[in-house]
């Protein structure tokens, strides 16, 4: 346990950090006012040279002389006003059109291929029809096959010509969005228990988005110039009526839409140890072993490539099982098969007494059981820390939003980073990234906390802070599978330490006899090159 009283909180910035982060702010500030007043200035210029400019009141009197006003409102801006509600009408329906075919088209697995089919030649047909002809075909010809039943407006068959080919653009560029999220972010959502649903909502969708935000104006401002393609079907647009008026020979529409530290708990009866207690160990004073996972007979393999050949593991209610073996052994793959991330061939993995390896069985609510901590952090970048810890209890759990946000200052609290919760993960050290993802997965006082290889990525003076917070988990007595190749933490905190090779655990048992007198010749070797 980390004694922190008399000394400097490790955890807390030190005056040089205050002061580089204070820095900082002031240059983000000075930035800001200079690119306001840069704009500003640009604006006033330009609305000079245009008042000023020999044109101006043939200009002024085609949009906004009131006498050429049909209805009391300028002709040309009436026009304006109608590609305005073409866009947005048109936009909102491509946005729903065009994410529905863009999720088909990421759908994996034979069960969905008609779907996924079906979205690939609705976008490779639309894209390849000129834009012209679709506003042509149902413009005019829908109207003229006079379906009962169907609307005759030329501005509402135009306005689905924009929509259905659109659509098929911005398909395209949401799904590039989507499939540059890096897996590891579904995984993570996943591990929380976040159904597929809430994954690509709550996680995938709001990153592709973002990503894709540039591509997505550009389609929108193409969609308001072609908005203008209308008037082939007799729909007097803002362009339509300024050419009436024979004023302007520029594109009016696109000039408009161009303006337009880790304290190991001090107090063992707070909230956070009482969490832990209440579901890492029974009821009442003594300490009752009881099997909280159990695996018989795993088998898992990618392809021709067989992983794991036949694992069987139980781990005790409190017990802390730590994986070892060669790089490729099938660590990884076994902690993701516990967590249902992967789905295994054969076998059967039980969680307190029950078959999760049952088709039938709810994986987002298993998952919801555990807490997984990956080698990476896989935080979710456009969340804050505050927002990466609640996700889960919120969203998946229905805890209240003011109760989730009190647990996750306390396991924010707990992990030492109660000053960087509305900090973005990209803005702390990787040792820090690590302690958020634990708070993140301990925060609905799991069952389990699956951990892979939770300090390979952090340099050798960061591994130290995750240690010690897992040590301490370890202590208050959470139930934890992990795999590492820290030897020295491995015996710290195993009750049992596995060594896997060939896709099945070879040897196993306390860590001072596996680690310090492996029976194995294959683990004297792994060990022995480990040590050189
Ligand atoms: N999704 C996948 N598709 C295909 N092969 C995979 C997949 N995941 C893992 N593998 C393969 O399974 C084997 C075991 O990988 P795994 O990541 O479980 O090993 P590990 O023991 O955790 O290794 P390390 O210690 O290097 O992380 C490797 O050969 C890997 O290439």
């Amino acid at each position: 346990m980390t004694q922190t009283v008399g000394k400097r909180d490790p955890w807390r910035p030190s005056e040089v950090e205050r002061e580089r982060a204070a820095y900082r702010t002031r240059q983000r500030r000075r930035s800001f006012v200079i690119g306001a007043i840069s704009t500003i200035v640009v604006v006033a210029v330009v609305l000079v040279v245009l008042v000023t400019s020999p044109g101006w009141q043939r200009f002024h009197s085609t949009f906004f002389d009131p006498h050429e006003a049909v209805q009391s409102f300028p002709v040309v801006l009436r026009g304006l006003w109608l590609n305005v509600r073409v866009m947005v009408v048109c936009g909102l329906a491509i946005a729903v059109w065009s994410l529905l075919l863009a999720v088909l088209r990421t759908l994996r697995g034979p069960v969905f291929f008609p779907l996924r089919a079906f979205a690939v030649v609705y976008v490779d047909v639309f894209r390849g029809l000129p834009l012209l002809l679709v506003v042509f075909l149902l413009g005019f010809g829908v109207p003229a096959l006079q379906l009962t039943g169907l609307p005759n407006s030329p501005l509402f068959w135009g306005g689905c010509a924009l929509t259905l080919s659109y659509s098929a653009y911005v398909a395209e560029v949401l799904r590039a969005g989507i499939e540059s999220v890096h897996p590891s972010q579904r995984a993570a959502a996943r591990s929380l228990g976040l159904s597929y649903r809430a994954t690509l909502r709550f996680v995938v969708l709001p990153q592709a988005v973002r990503r894709v935000m540039p591509a997505l104006m550009n389609d929108l401002i193409s969609l308001e110039k072609d908005s203008a393609l209308l008037a082939v079907i007799g729909v007097v647009d803002a362009l339509r009526e300024a050419q009436i008026r024979e004023a302007v020979n520029f594109n009016f529409t696109a000039y408009v839409v161009a303006w337009p530290a880790v304290h190991l708990p001090d107090d063992p009866d707070g909230p956070f140890h009482r969490l832990v207690r209440a579901t890492a160990r029974l009821p009442g004073s003594g300490w009752t072993a009881v099997s909280l996972l159990s695996l018989k007979g795993v088998r898992k393999s990618f392809g021709a490539h067989l992983v794991l050949a036949d694992v069987s593991l139980e781990v005790q209610e409190g017990a802390c099982v730590v994986l070892i073996g060669a790089s490729g052994s099938g660590k990884s793959t076994l902690l993701r098969c516990i967590n249902l991330l992967e789905v295994v061939d054969d076998g059967v993995v039980e969680l307190d007494g029950q078959d999760i390896t049952d088709p039938r069985v709810d994986g987002d609510e298993v998952r919801s059981r555990m807490g997984m901590v990956f080698q990476s952090y896989n935080l979710f970048p456009h969340l804050s820390v505050l927002q990466n810890i609640t996700l889960a209890p919120v969203r998946v759990h229905g805890v209240p939003r003011a109760q989730a946000l009190e647990r996750a200052h306390d396991v924010l609290q707990r992990v030492g980073l109660a000053d960087k919760a509305n900090a973005r993960p990209d803005d702390l050290s990787g040792g820090q990234q690590q302690r958020v993802a634990i708070a993140r997965a301990m925060v609905n006082a799991p069952r389990l906390l699956l951990l892979d290889e939770v300090t390979s990525a952090l340099d050798p003076e960061l591994v130290g802070e995750v240690l010690d917070l897992l040590q301490g988990l370890r202590e208050e007595g959470m139930t934890m599978v992990l795999n590492t190749h820290e030897m020295g933490f491995a015996r710290s905190v195993a009750d049992e330490v596995c060594f896997l090779s060939d896709g099945v655990i070879l040897e196993r048992g306390p860590a001072e006899e596996v680690l310090g007198a492996p029976q194995q010749e294959r683990t004297q070797r792994f060990l022995s090159r480990l040590l050189h």
